[in-house]
Protein backbone atom coordinates (compact mmCIF):
# COMPACT_ATOMS: atom_id res chain seq x y z
CA UNK A 1 0.00 0.00 0.00
CA UNK A 2 1.13 3.42 -0.70
CA UNK A 3 0.32 6.11 1.90
CA UNK A 4 0.32 10.10 1.78
CA UNK A 5 -0.33 12.38 4.91
CA UNK A 6 -2.22 15.59 3.76
CA UNK A 7 -2.29 17.24 7.22
CA UNK A 8 -3.94 19.97 5.69
CA UNK A 9 -6.54 18.62 3.30
CA UNK A 10 -8.99 20.85 1.98
CA UNK A 11 -12.04 20.41 -0.26
CA UNK A 12 -10.47 22.14 -3.83
CA UNK A 13 -13.19 24.34 -5.28
CA UNK A 14 -11.86 25.09 -8.96
CA UNK A 15 -13.65 28.29 -10.35
CA UNK A 16 -13.33 28.85 -14.11
CA UNK A 17 -13.86 32.21 -15.46
CA UNK A 18 -13.54 33.57 -18.95
CA UNK A 19 -10.90 36.37 -18.13
CA UNK A 20 -9.78 37.42 -14.34
CA UNK A 21 -9.53 41.04 -13.52
CA UNK A 22 -8.82 42.48 -10.30
CA UNK A 23 -11.91 44.89 -8.79
CA UNK A 24 -14.26 43.37 -11.17
CA UNK A 25 -17.54 40.33 -10.69
CA UNK A 26 -17.52 38.08 -12.61
CA UNK A 27 -19.73 35.01 -13.97
CA UNK A 28 -18.09 31.67 -13.35
CA UNK A 29 -18.32 29.36 -16.11
CA UNK A 30 -17.51 26.11 -14.65
CA UNK A 31 -17.17 24.53 -10.77
CA UNK A 32 -15.71 21.69 -9.45
CA UNK A 33 -15.35 20.40 -5.93
CA UNK A 34 -12.53 17.76 -5.18
CA UNK A 35 -11.18 16.20 -2.15
CA UNK A 36 -7.81 18.20 -2.59
CA UNK A 37 -5.10 19.06 -0.38
CA UNK A 38 -1.69 17.81 -2.02
CA UNK A 39 -1.14 14.62 -0.91
CA UNK A 40 -5.44 13.49 -1.52
CA UNK A 41 -4.36 14.84 -5.36
CA UNK A 42 -1.60 12.17 -5.04
CA UNK A 43 -3.21 9.47 -3.72
CA UNK A 44 -6.32 10.30 -6.41
CA UNK A 45 -3.94 10.43 -9.53
CA UNK A 46 -2.04 6.81 -8.21
CA UNK A 47 -5.44 4.88 -7.58
CA UNK A 48 -6.55 5.88 -11.37
CA UNK A 49 -3.14 4.59 -11.83
CA UNK A 50 -4.09 1.53 -10.29
CA UNK A 51 -2.08 1.34 -7.09
CA UNK A 52 -3.32 0.73 -3.82
CA UNK A 53 -3.49 4.01 -1.96
CA UNK A 54 -4.75 4.83 1.38
CA UNK A 55 -4.80 8.91 2.65
CA UNK A 56 -4.50 10.27 5.95
CA UNK A 57 -4.17 13.56 8.06
CA UNK A 58 -6.96 15.93 9.80
CA UNK A 59 -10.23 15.89 8.27
CA UNK A 60 -13.31 17.97 10.45
CA UNK A 61 -16.73 20.04 10.47
CA UNK A 62 -18.80 20.10 7.53
CA UNK A 63 -16.13 20.73 4.64
CA UNK A 64 -14.90 17.54 6.33
CA UNK A 65 -17.87 15.37 5.74
CA UNK A 66 -17.86 16.62 2.37
CA UNK A 67 -14.92 15.96 1.50
CA UNK A 68 -14.69 12.70 3.06
CA UNK A 69 -18.01 11.55 1.14
CA UNK A 70 -16.33 12.78 -2.12
CA UNK A 71 -13.31 10.59 -1.62
CA UNK A 72 -15.63 7.76 -1.15
CA UNK A 73 -17.89 8.63 -4.40
CA UNK A 74 -14.71 8.37 -6.48
CA UNK A 75 -14.51 5.31 -8.56
CA UNK A 76 -10.70 4.94 -8.01
CA UNK A 77 -10.81 3.52 -4.57
CA UNK A 78 -8.67 5.41 -2.17
CA UNK A 79 -8.58 4.22 1.38
CA UNK A 80 -10.06 7.14 4.03
CA UNK A 81 -7.73 6.96 6.78
CA UNK A 82 -8.05 10.51 7.76
CA UNK A 83 -8.13 11.16 11.44
CA UNK A 84 -11.06 12.94 12.93
CA UNK A 85 -10.52 16.98 14.17
CA UNK A 86 -12.64 19.05 15.92
CA UNK A 87 -12.03 22.05 13.97
CA UNK A 88 -13.91 22.86 9.93
CA UNK A 89 -11.20 21.24 6.99
CA UNK A 90 -10.38 24.28 5.11
CA UNK A 91 -11.29 25.22 1.49
CA UNK A 92 -9.23 26.55 -1.23
CA UNK A 93 -9.97 28.10 -4.35
CA UNK A 94 -8.40 28.03 -7.86
CA UNK A 95 -9.79 30.29 -10.18
CA UNK A 96 -8.52 29.65 -13.84
CA UNK A 97 -8.36 32.54 -16.23
CA UNK A 98 -9.41 30.65 -19.78
CA UNK A 99 -8.26 33.59 -21.61
CA UNK A 100 -4.47 32.79 -21.02
CA UNK A 101 -4.89 29.38 -18.80
CA UNK A 102 -3.46 31.05 -15.32
CA UNK A 103 -4.80 29.86 -12.49
CA UNK A 104 -5.25 32.08 -9.12
CA UNK A 105 -4.74 30.46 -5.87
CA UNK A 106 -6.54 31.02 -2.36
CA UNK A 107 -5.90 28.57 0.10
CA UNK A 108 -7.37 29.06 3.82
CA UNK A 109 -5.20 28.75 6.73
CA UNK A 110 -6.95 25.36 7.77
CA UNK A 111 -8.30 23.80 11.16
CA UNK A 112 -6.78 24.78 14.36
CA UNK A 113 -5.71 21.38 15.82
CA UNK A 114 -4.81 21.09 19.39
CA UNK A 115 -1.75 18.54 21.16
CA UNK A 116 -4.02 15.65 22.19
CA UNK A 117 -5.70 16.21 17.99
CA UNK A 118 -1.53 16.06 16.77
CA UNK A 119 -0.39 13.24 19.63
CA UNK A 120 -3.72 11.04 18.42
CA UNK A 121 -2.53 11.90 14.62
CA UNK A 122 0.80 10.42 15.72
CA UNK A 123 -0.25 7.62 17.21
CA UNK A 124 -2.69 6.38 14.00
CA UNK A 125 0.38 7.27 11.54
CA UNK A 126 2.42 4.91 13.67
CA UNK A 127 0.21 2.18 13.32
CA UNK A 128 -0.28 2.86 9.17
CA UNK A 129 3.72 2.60 8.90
CA UNK A 130 3.36 -1.06 10.24
CA UNK A 131 0.18 -2.30 8.32
CA UNK A 132 1.16 -2.76 4.96
CA UNK A 133 2.79 0.59 4.33
CA UNK A 134 5.47 0.39 1.16
CA UNK A 135 6.33 4.20 0.48
CA UNK A 136 4.57 7.67 2.32
CA UNK A 137 4.63 10.95 1.07
CA UNK A 138 3.97 13.83 2.94
CA UNK A 139 2.52 16.70 1.37
CA UNK A 140 1.31 20.34 1.36
CA UNK A 141 0.97 23.01 4.56
CA UNK A 142 0.48 22.52 8.19
CA UNK A 143 -2.33 23.41 9.72
CA UNK A 144 -2.64 25.90 12.42
CA UNK A 145 -1.60 24.32 15.81
CA UNK A 146 1.00 21.76 14.10
CA UNK A 147 4.79 21.79 15.34
CA UNK A 148 6.62 23.61 12.64
CA UNK A 149 8.55 19.80 13.25
CA UNK A 150 6.08 17.89 12.48
CA UNK A 151 7.31 17.03 8.85
CA UNK A 152 10.78 16.44 10.86
CA UNK A 153 8.97 13.91 12.98
CA UNK A 154 6.85 12.04 10.36
CA UNK A 155 10.06 11.28 8.61
CA UNK A 156 12.25 10.20 11.94
CA UNK A 157 9.04 7.77 12.15
CA UNK A 158 8.74 6.62 8.66
CA UNK A 159 12.87 5.68 8.56
CA UNK A 160 12.57 4.08 12.26
CA UNK A 161 9.62 1.73 10.23
CA UNK A 162 12.23 1.25 7.17
CA UNK A 163 9.44 2.96 5.11
CA UNK A 164 11.24 4.94 2.00
CA UNK A 165 9.72 8.93 2.52
CA UNK A 166 9.01 11.39 0.29
CA UNK A 167 9.08 15.06 1.55
CA UNK A 168 6.66 17.74 -0.52
CA UNK A 169 6.20 20.91 1.26
CA UNK A 170 7.88 24.24 1.59
CA UNK A 171 9.92 26.62 3.76
CA UNK A 172 10.35 26.15 7.89
CA UNK A 173 8.65 22.69 7.88
CA UNK A 174 10.72 21.90 4.76
CA UNK A 175 14.10 22.82 5.98
CA UNK A 176 13.67 21.01 9.46
CA UNK A 177 11.69 17.72 7.37
CA UNK A 178 15.32 17.98 5.38
CA UNK A 179 17.19 17.25 8.46
CA UNK A 180 15.44 14.39 9.46
CA UNK A 181 16.94 13.01 5.93
CA UNK A 182 13.85 11.98 4.01
CA UNK A 183 14.69 9.64 0.95
CA UNK A 184 13.36 12.38 -1.53
CA UNK A 185 11.79 15.55 -1.20
CA UNK A 186 10.70 17.51 -4.46
CA UNK A 187 10.37 21.23 -3.97
CA UNK A 188 9.45 23.34 -7.02
CA UNK A 189 11.95 26.39 -8.14
CA UNK A 190 10.79 28.74 -5.78
CA UNK A 191 10.35 26.48 -3.15
CA UNK A 192 14.11 25.37 -3.34
CA UNK A 193 15.30 28.64 -3.48
CA UNK A 194 13.74 29.91 -0.66
CA UNK A 195 15.14 27.14 1.58
CA UNK A 196 18.73 27.26 -0.19
CA UNK A 197 18.97 30.98 -1.21
CA UNK A 198 20.14 30.37 -4.86
CA UNK A 199 17.91 30.93 -7.63
CA UNK A 200 20.51 28.37 -9.79
CA UNK A 201 18.58 24.67 -9.96
CA UNK A 202 21.23 22.58 -9.98
CA UNK A 203 23.20 24.52 -7.28
CA UNK A 204 19.92 24.18 -5.22
CA UNK A 205 19.13 20.93 -5.74
CA UNK A 206 22.63 19.98 -4.51
CA UNK A 207 22.71 22.23 -1.64
CA UNK A 208 19.50 20.73 -0.24
CA UNK A 209 21.07 17.11 -0.89
CA UNK A 210 23.93 18.09 1.69
CA UNK A 211 21.04 19.53 3.88
CA UNK A 212 19.89 16.07 4.47
CA UNK A 213 17.65 14.84 1.83
CA UNK A 214 18.88 11.79 0.10
CA UNK A 215 17.39 12.94 -3.68
CA UNK A 216 15.93 16.15 -4.54
CA UNK A 217 13.01 16.10 -7.90
CA UNK A 218 12.93 19.28 -8.39
CA UNK A 219 10.04 20.55 -10.38
CA UNK A 220 10.81 23.70 -13.05
CA UNK A 221 7.68 24.34 -14.68
CA UNK A 222 7.64 23.91 -18.61
CA UNK A 223 11.34 23.68 -18.10
CA UNK A 224 10.42 19.69 -16.52
CA UNK A 225 12.40 18.59 -13.83
CA UNK A 226 15.88 17.70 -11.94
CA UNK A 227 16.68 15.14 -10.54
CA UNK A 228 19.96 14.60 -8.32
CA UNK A 229 20.86 11.44 -6.40
CA UNK A 230 23.37 9.22 -5.14
CA UNK A 231 23.30 7.27 -8.24
CA UNK A 232 23.37 10.02 -10.48
CA UNK A 233 21.96 13.37 -11.73
CA UNK A 234 19.29 13.71 -14.66
CA UNK A 235 17.32 16.13 -16.32
CA UNK A 236 13.77 15.61 -18.47
CA UNK A 237 10.74 17.38 -20.20
CA UNK A 238 8.24 16.90 -22.81
CA UNK A 239 8.98 17.71 -26.31
CA UNK A 240 6.20 19.57 -26.62
CA UNK A 241 4.41 22.63 -24.22
CA UNK A 242 0.83 22.32 -22.99
CA UNK A 243 -1.97 24.87 -22.29
CA UNK A 244 -4.03 24.11 -19.38
CA UNK A 245 -4.27 24.49 -15.69
CA UNK A 246 -1.09 23.73 -13.70
CA UNK A 247 -2.61 23.32 -10.30
CA UNK A 248 -1.74 19.50 -9.16
CA UNK A 249 0.87 19.36 -11.80
CA UNK A 250 3.55 19.01 -8.98
CA UNK A 251 1.53 16.44 -7.36
CA UNK A 252 1.54 14.46 -9.83
CA UNK A 253 4.96 14.53 -10.65
CA UNK A 254 4.71 13.08 -7.02
CA UNK A 255 2.82 10.33 -7.65
CA UNK A 256 5.09 9.28 -10.76
CA UNK A 257 7.93 9.40 -8.33
CA UNK A 258 6.49 7.24 -5.79
CA UNK A 259 4.79 4.57 -7.67
CA UNK A 260 7.90 4.09 -9.16
CA UNK A 261 9.64 3.64 -5.53
CA UNK A 262 7.23 1.78 -5.18
CA UNK A 263 7.88 -1.40 -8.14
CA UNK A 264 11.71 -0.54 -7.55
CA UNK A 265 12.15 0.92 -11.33
CA UNK A 266 15.29 2.68 -11.86
CA UNK A 267 15.87 6.49 -11.18
CA UNK A 268 15.39 7.66 -14.92
CA UNK A 269 11.78 5.67 -15.47
CA UNK A 270 10.48 7.10 -12.30
CA UNK A 271 11.34 10.66 -13.55
CA UNK A 272 10.21 10.30 -16.81
CA UNK A 273 6.46 8.94 -15.27
CA UNK A 274 6.78 11.95 -13.09
CA UNK A 275 7.28 14.50 -15.40
CA UNK A 276 4.43 12.74 -18.19
CA UNK A 277 2.01 12.74 -15.64
CA UNK A 278 2.51 15.85 -14.78
CA UNK A 279 2.35 17.82 -18.32
CA UNK A 280 -0.82 15.09 -18.48
CA UNK A 281 -2.42 16.44 -15.55
CA UNK A 282 -2.09 20.00 -16.80
CA UNK A 283 -4.41 18.71 -19.62
CA UNK A 284 -6.79 18.16 -16.68
CA UNK A 285 -9.46 21.28 -15.88
CA UNK A 286 -8.66 20.16 -11.75
CA UNK A 287 -5.70 18.87 -9.43
CA UNK A 288 -5.54 15.39 -8.48
CA UNK A 289 -6.86 13.81 -12.30
CA UNK A 290 -4.40 13.62 -15.21
CA UNK A 291 -5.45 13.08 -19.07
CA UNK A 292 -5.49 9.47 -19.70
CA UNK A 293 -4.55 9.78 -23.63
CA UNK A 294 -2.02 12.73 -23.08
CA UNK A 295 -0.08 10.46 -20.16
CA UNK A 296 -0.30 7.29 -22.47
CA UNK A 297 1.19 10.03 -25.45
CA UNK A 298 3.76 11.47 -23.75
CA UNK A 299 5.13 8.85 -21.37
CA UNK A 300 7.81 7.16 -24.45
CA UNK A 301 8.65 10.42 -25.96
CA UNK A 302 9.79 12.01 -22.52
CA UNK A 303 13.10 12.83 -22.75
CA UNK A 304 15.69 11.82 -19.77
CA UNK A 305 19.45 13.19 -20.07
CA UNK A 306 22.20 12.59 -17.47
CA UNK A 307 23.86 15.65 -16.48
CA UNK A 308 27.66 16.10 -15.95
CA UNK A 309 28.81 15.92 -12.89
CA UNK A 310 31.66 18.30 -11.99
O1 LIG B 1 -1.85 25.01 1.05
P1 LIG B 1 -1.07 23.83 0.51
O2 LIG B 1 -1.23 22.63 1.36
O3 LIG B 1 0.37 24.17 0.26
O4 LIG B 1 -1.62 23.55 -0.94
C1 LIG B 1 -2.94 23.16 -1.13
C2 LIG B 1 -3.27 23.15 -2.59
O5 LIG B 1 -3.29 24.45 -3.13
O6 LIG B 1 -2.33 22.43 -3.33
C3 LIG B 1 -2.98 21.65 -4.32
C4 LIG B 1 -2.27 21.77 -5.61
O7 LIG B 1 -0.96 21.30 -5.47
C5 LIG B 1 -4.41 22.06 -4.30
O8 LIG B 1 -5.25 21.01 -4.68
C6 LIG B 1 -4.51 22.34 -2.84
O9 LIG B 1 -5.64 22.77 -2.32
Amino acid sequence: MILTVTLNAALDLTYHVPRLTPHASHRVRQVTERPGGKGLNVARVLAALGFETAVTGFAGGDTGRELRALLAADAAGVTDALVEVSGNTRRTVGVVDESTGDTTQLNEPGPHVGTAEWDGFLDAYRELLHSGTKVVALCGSLPPGVPVGAYAELVREARTARTPVLLDTSGEPLRRGLAARPDLVKPNAHELAGITGTSEPLRAARAAQQRGARAVAASLGADGMLLVTQDGTWSAGVPERLAGNPTGAGDSAVAGLLSGLAEGLPWPDRLARAVALSAATVRSPVAGEFDEQTYARLLPSVKVQQVDTP
